[in-house]
């Protein structure tokens, strides 16, 4: 096992999105997983029925035992959840200086619930973003982000280049949520570095929690001490092959399967 991942999220009671996707993903990369929980959502592959919010001052000593105990060599942040529990983060962050953190800007669940108000585009804007090596925004959190309309490759990477201004390394735009066959996800980097990764879009309802997948399995590659650009190229193809052979579970967008190949974390 190489490489800590202290990832700080919220509970998917489903298993697909949140935490538990996210300490899948990461195992499966063959790092080792800490988690620092902000919420505990009721969720199904249908909806998002309830949020109970966790205290920010448990949120804040989950990420300082971690730390101070295990260590972590790169940080994940997911749902955030309520200012609150934002500041409480920030707090804790000044526990690991140098250490890489990966922000997935999360703000709506896959079946279309908020997991978000409006002041925590506002809080991820004004102060975890700035702090990230790499933030994956969806198509629809980046246009919230940035606060530009987006309509093609051009205002995307313009998009991006906005949160780069904000002060993030880099910036992976995911293209799930695009048109068209081929999806595209565009990695650009402040010193202007841009790699795009393109896929044949699966025709599924299993897409649940891919966001989390993905950005838990880039952490674990930064983690891993791999280059970003190869890094992001693996947590993409496992996204992949996870919806690939997703197993079909639960009435809405289901979950992908975690567990694909084991080959990934050689
Ligand atoms: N139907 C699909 N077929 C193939 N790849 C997909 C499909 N849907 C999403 N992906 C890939 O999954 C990854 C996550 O992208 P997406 O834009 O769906 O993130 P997200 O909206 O944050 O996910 P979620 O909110 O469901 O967790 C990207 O690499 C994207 O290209
Ligand atoms: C707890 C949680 N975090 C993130 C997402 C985004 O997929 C979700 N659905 N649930």
């Amino acid at each position: 096992m190489k490489g800590r991942v202290l990832i700080i999220a919220g509970s998917d009671s489903g298993g697909g999105a949140g935490i538990q996707a996210d300490i899948k993903a990461v195992s499966a990369m063959g790092a080792y997983a800490a988690t620092a929980v902000t919420a505990v959502t009721v969720q199904d592959t249908t909806c998002v029925h309830a949020v109970h919010d966790v205290p920010p001052d448990i949120i804040r000593r989950q990420i300082e035992v971690v730390l101070d105990d295990i260590g972590a060599d790169a940080i994940k942040i997911g749902m955030v959840g309520s200012v609150a529990a934002g500041e409480a983060i920030l707090a804790g962050l000044a526990d690991a200086p140098g250490v890489p953190v990966i922000v997935d800007p999360v703000l709506v669940a896959t079946s279309g619930d908020s997991l978000g108000r409006g002041e925590v585009a506002d809080f991820l804007r004004e102060q975890l973003i700035p702090l990230a090596s790499v933030v994956t925004p969806n198509l629809p959190e980046l246009e919230a982000l940035s606060g530009l309309k987006l309509g093609g490759d051009e205002t995307i990477k313009k998009a991006a280049k906005a949160l780069l201004d904000l002060g993030a390394q880099a910036v992976l735009a995911k293209g799930g949520h695009g048109d068209g066959q081929t999806l595209t996800d565009l990695l650009v980097e402040a010193d202007g570095k841009a790699v795009t990764f393109e896929n044949q879009r699966i025709a599924t309802m299993s897409t649940h929690g891919t966001g989390c997948t993905l950005s838990s399995a880039l952490a674990a590659g930064i983690a891993q001490d791999m280059p970003l650009s190869k890094a992001t190229g693996r947590a993409i193809a496992y996204v992949h092959e996870a919806i690939a052979s997703a197993p079909g579970f639960g009435r809405g967008h289901g979950p992908v399967n975690h567990l694909v190949r084991s080959s990934f974390s050689d």
